[in-house]
């Protein structure tokens, strides 16, 4: 993608569909932190939706995914996305089928969803080596800034997730100050996710 290109979301090529075929199933990082398992497939939130990228995978893996942008350019771009795909038809078309995009602070409209799960990813602290954040990400962070809500977010989601909240997190960056410990944390090479269970 060449810099003054207009960021684009695509889940028909590219990266995305490239993960749909090759990816690891309900054993990958994301999904077992999600709560998917062999025999069971929670409700879900994905409150912080962005390229859509996360929510499509769990989707992928037979998840119910109510999307929550609070950006109107982002929702728009998800939306277009997301109808580009729908025409696709076959297995594509089950997949968008089960996710639901909402436009709103997901501060707002979390307490009138209901979900087992809630995924909450803020755009993360910036970098040191900014020259190497993926294109893509520094596309995103143009149009959206900085979040200055992750604690306030995460404290609203883990009042309503039925079950648990996860919060994906760079391996390398401090918690968030004020957040109650995690129940368990799966690691990956880059990304964590911080799995708080409810009840
Ligand atoms: C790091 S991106 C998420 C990337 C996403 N996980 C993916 O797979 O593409 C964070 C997104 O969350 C959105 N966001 C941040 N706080 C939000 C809030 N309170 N409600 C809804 N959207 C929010 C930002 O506008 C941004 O688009």
């Amino acid at each position: 993608m060449k810099e003054n290109q207009e960021l684009r979301i695509d889940f028909v090529e590219g990266s995305v569909a490239h993960r749909l075929r090759f990816g690891g199933g309900r054993g990958q990082p994301l999904a077992k932190a999600m709560g998917l398992t062999d025999g069971r497939t929670p409700t879900m939130v994905d409150a912080t939706a962005g390229l859509g990228r996360d929510a499509f995978l769990l989707a992928s893996l037979g998840a119910q995914v109510t999307l929550i942008e609070r950006s109107e350019k982002m929702h728009a771009l998800l939306a277009d996305g997301l109808a580009r795909a729908a025409a696709e038809g076959g297995e594509l078309a089950e997949i968008i089928g089960r996710m639901t995009l909402r436009l709103g602070d997901a501060k707002d409209l979390l307490p009138q969803l209901e979900a087992d799960s809630v995924l909450v990813d803020p755009m993360h602290p910036e970098r040191k080596k900014s020259a190497l954040v993926k294109l893509e990400l520094r596309q995103v962070r143009d149009i959206v800034g900085e979040d200055d809500n992750a604690l306030e977010l995460m404290q609203v989601a883990l009042e309503h997730a039925r079950k648990r909240v996860v919060l994906k997190w760079p391996v390398k960056a401090d918690s968030i100050p004020g957040l109650k410990p995690f129940s368990h944390q799966i690691l990956g090479k880059t990304t964590r996710y911080d799995v708080f269970m409810n009840g």
